[in-house]
């Protein structure tokens, strides 16, 4: 998934926010009051500041110049006490807004992350991991500056800016217009920084993606790497991406470097312009040493927010382009969605009937399934057999609702699967995928995962009848070791038999199996046979599976080809068929007739 290109755009970066600030506003919203007490004791800081240089001028001219201490300190209390009052106002506005600013972040990462959960498994799947990781992480973090800390930001900037304008402009007009000639020099610096600043923040938003997905991908892989002696290769592809980002944070630290200095060097020409023409008026009797000082006080405070300003344009570059990644995530659709009114049956016989599906891969020349009419009564087991690409691993899909078919009609105890709610179908529907995932969490974690309210004495009866419970118990913390990501610890087998009894403990009518021997040697398919027996036990099972020894525990079989159903029957049935597709399986894979249950 890549942005469109945004780095070309002409417009400046605080209108091309706006949408975004709409768009993210409703989830900063709960935190508005914090933002607001952030903004007034932002404007007490202020105030102080204000108050601080003011008292400074009056110490120079009734203190200073005259030598009459006794006038120090009222002039000295009054300053202590609004250098107090305006640090402690600092203090906790800045403390709310940071508190709004991570309440937001977590909210929008919580709110993203339900819906990448929430999408379909394919449409996670063609996405890339690490670039998603990346907009799950720092790009939702940046978006708060859009609705968080900018805004803040802005208003507090504004107010300091208007303050000591103002006061500027009470103490010296003239010279205070003279100093505000530089203030468009800066403004118009920051917007043409900005615009470049933005382009080069789409494209280390977009590199730093591409970086996180080659290091995820590369150790996802490691044992294939390092298997086939691709180190090099992998340390290529991620030092090429390191190369393009590490390019483009040179090129960022460039652009934010040079609007630093350009800034100081205007301000410099203020300065000596405000001394310039300070000692003039000095010299004319027309200004005191207090009121120049007190005057260069308020500029000197009133620079550093017009600065911020255009820094802050600098920092809504970047945010927007993060703002952007979420957004293009958060606008992806799921393929499927309840309809209004769902179904939630509460009990659910587990009738299935599939009536003429067909199914087509977007982008895919020909149908993944055609026409497939298949009735599995409540409890019975039906095998899908078929090669490689037959159209098996469709079906699974299909029963889960990861995809809707594209004519034809699922049913589940006669109710169209697409008028259940998600959640009901799933609840009723037990899938053990082909891939047998293990969490990183310990074993009782991981069967509870089946059912999270499952008590200890269901997950120690699940464990047993899916054959695991000794194997755990010889584990070294039993039911609470840590089995570590993707359970590295246990052997393929060990990890087939926690989630089958992780299946058991979900206790649903219909069972959906996906290659439920895949990787396992024949020993080890052999010991699986009795759990997957007690798991299947009057639960209606759609077994999809390449390895025939399987076949024989079916009800009923079914053998695909090229998406279609080219022969069924009851195992009997099909062994008896001389030249039928079941036997020339049978003889490819040099399956022996007998085979089966022992
Ligand atoms: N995400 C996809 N996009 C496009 N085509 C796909 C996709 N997934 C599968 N296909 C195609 O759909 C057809 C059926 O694939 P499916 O995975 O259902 O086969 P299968 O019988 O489960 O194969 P296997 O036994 O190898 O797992 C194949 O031609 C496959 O290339």
């Amino acid at each position: 998934m890549q942005p469109e290109n945004h780095g070309r755009r002409r417009r400046s970066q605080i209108s091309a926010t706006r949408p975004l600030f709409r768009r993210y506003w409703p989830l900063m919203r709960p935190d508005r009051w914090r933002l607001a007490g952030a903004v007034l004791l932002l404007v007490v800081a202020t105030a102080c500041e204000l108050a601080g240089v003011w008292v400074f001028g009056r110490i120079t001219d009734d203190v200073l110049t005259t030598g009459v201490l006794a006038a120090l300190i009222p002039l000295a209390a009054f300053w202590l006490g609004a250098a107090v009052l305006g640090g402690v106002a600092q203090y906790v506005g800045d403390w709310l807004s940071a508190a709004a600013a991570e309440r937001f972040v977590a909210r929008l990462r919580d709110h993203t992350f339900g819906h990448v959960v929430g999408l379909s498994p394919g449409t996670v799947d063609r996405m890339e991991h690490g670039d998603l990781v990346a907009r799950l992480t720092d790009d939702v973090e940046e978006v708060e500056e859009i609705v968080g800390s900018g805004p803040v930001q802005a208003v507090s900037a504004l107010l300091s800016v208007v303050a000591f304008g103002v006061a500027a402009l009470v103490l010296r007009w003239e010279l205070a217009l003279l100093t505000f000639a530089a203030a468009p020099l800066l403004w118009f610096a920051a917007r043409r920084f900005s615009r470049r600043i933005g382009a080069v923040a789409d494209d280390e938003r977009e590199t730093n993606g591409e970086v996180v997905a080659v290091v995820e991908e590369s150790l996802s892989a490691v044992a294939l790497v390092q298997a086939y002696n691709r180190e090099g290769l992998v340390r290529g592809r991620a030092a090429a991406a390191g190369g393009r980002w590490a390019a483009i944070r040179i090129a960022q630290a460039r652009v934010h470097g040079a609007y630093g200095p350009l800034v100081s060097v205007v301000e410099t020409l203020c300065v000596l312009a405000i001394v310039g023409v300070g000692a003039w008026e000095i010299g004319a009797g027309r200004l005191s040493l207090g009121g120049l000082l007190t005057f260069a006080g308020f500029i000197s405070y009133l620079y550093p927010p017009v600065q911020s300003l255009g820094q802050l344009a600098l920092g809504l570059a970047a945010a927007r382009a993060a703002g952007d990644r979420v957004a293009e995530l958060l606008d992806t659709a799921p393929e499927v969605t309840a309809r209004p009114g769902a179904l939630r049956p509460d009990v659910v016989h587990g009738d299935l009937e599939l009536r003429n599906v067909g199914f087509q891969y977007p982008g895919a020349v020909r149908p993944a399934l055609s026409d497939l009419s298949l009735r599995v009564p409540a409890g019975r087991t039906v095998v899908m057999v078929g090669a490689s690409g037959a159209g098996k691993s469709t079906l699974t899909r299909l029963l889960l609702r990861f995809v809707d078919p594209a004519s034809g009609q699922l049913l589940l105890d006669g109710v169209d699967l697409r008028d259940l709610s998600l959640d009901a179908l799933r609840e009723h529907v037990t899938l053990l995928p082909q891939e047998t995932t293990i969490l990183h969490g310990t074993v009782r974690e991981n069967i509870a995962f089946g059912r999270p309210d499952a008590t200890d004495a269901e997950i120690v009866a699940a464990a047993t009848a899916a054959d695991a419970d000794v194997f755990i118990r010889a584990l070294p913390d039993g039911y609470d070791t840590v089995l570590g990501d993707r359970g590295r610890f246990l052997s393929g087998g060990q990890r087939q038999r926690i989630a089958i009894a992780r299946a058991l403990v979900r206790n649903a009518p219909v069972l959906v199996l996906d290659e439920p021997t895949t990787g396992l040697d024949t020993d080890a398919v052999r010991r699986l046979l009795g759990p997957l027996r007690r798991l299947m036990a009057g639960r209606t099972t759609v077994l999809i599976t390449h390895d025939l020894r399987l076949a024989t525990e079916a009800d009923y079989v079914v053998v695909l080809a090229d998406g279609r159903v080219v022969e069924q029957g009851t195992p009997a049935e099909l062994h008896r068929a001389d030249n039928g597709h079941y036997r020339s399986l049978l003889h490819r894979w040099a399956v022996p007739a007998a085979a089966g249950r022992t």
